[in-house]
């Protein structure tokens, strides 16, 4: 959708378990829909808690700036935090890294899922989604009849069927063999970007990451308190990895 995009300016996430501290800062970040656009950063350096945040599962600490531009309106995301649900069922869809399937729905129902949440029926887009997917003859099929790298083709599919303006991928790839990851990735982007969708996607495969999007943020431990780790979220520098 033109003009759609996800801003964050200085929001921070503060975790705390008495001895431990943990601080994450977001400088600015602004994500359009259409965008693919890869996370990376070294394990512990939260970029699964900077997911839950940009897909509004996870509140930020007060203070900074975070809104959503969609359908022509500014949300000031940090003011209408009671309406995150909404705009999560509405806006956004997900791709868990373990494809995160029903097991008792077929793969036809498994994809249809998030249109009939969200009072979206189109199954024209699904047919799309299931030719462009490699999905096709699988439809009847329940998840643990397919492979794993068919079954996380399947989360994709679930993800986009909605039409959401961003979907959000943590380390969606990250059980699949390199073949079948290049492969999912690969058509992650390709059907997200046909769908208008912005991909927010983590792995720990930089090279992966920077032959499917074309930009990649990066996190990285900045010095801190004692006591305290510090990550910080800034675009990628040659030096980052
Ligand atoms: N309650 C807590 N108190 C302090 N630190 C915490 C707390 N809960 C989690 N953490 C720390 O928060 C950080 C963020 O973790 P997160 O899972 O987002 O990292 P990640 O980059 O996704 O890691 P990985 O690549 O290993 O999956 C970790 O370093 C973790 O140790």
């Amino acid at each position: 959708m033109a003009g759609a995009r996800l801003s964050l300016s200085d929001l921070s996430v503060h975790l705390s378990d008495g001895d431990r501290r943990f601080v994450l800062e977001t400088g600015v970040l602004e994500i359009a829909a259409g965008e693919p656009v890869g996370l990376s950063g070294g394990s512990g350096t939260g970029k699964t808690l900077l997911l839950e945040v940009l897909g509004l599962l996870r509140q930020p600490d007060p203070g900074g700036r975070f809104t959503l531009h969609a359908q022509g309106r500014e949300v000031d995301l940090r003011a209408e935090a009671g309406q995150a649900a909404r705009l999560r069922g509405r806006y956004f869809g997900f791709v868990p890294q373990a494809g995160g399937l029903l097991p008792f729905l077929t793969v036809a129902e498994n994809i249809a899922l998030s249109q009939k949440i969200t009072d979206t029926a189109d199954a024209a887009w699904i047919g799309e989604l299931i030719a462009r997917l490699g999905l096709a003859g699988l439809e009847r099929l329940t998840p643990s009849a397919l492979s794993i790298g068919q079954r996380q083709r399947v989360s994709i599919a679930r993800a986009l069927a909605h039409r959401p303006l961003f979907v959000i991928a943590d380390e969606p790839t990250a059980a699949l063999d390199p073949e079948a990851a290049e492969t999912a990735m690969g058509l992650l982007i390709e059907a997200a970007e046909q769908g208008g969708a912005a991909v927010i996607v983590s792995s720990h495969d930089l090279g992966l990451l920077d032959r499917v999007a074309r930009r990649r943020v990066h996190l990285s431990l900045a010095p801190a308190a004692p006591g305290t780790v510090r990550s910080v979220l800034a675009a990628r520098t040659e030096a980052a990895a």
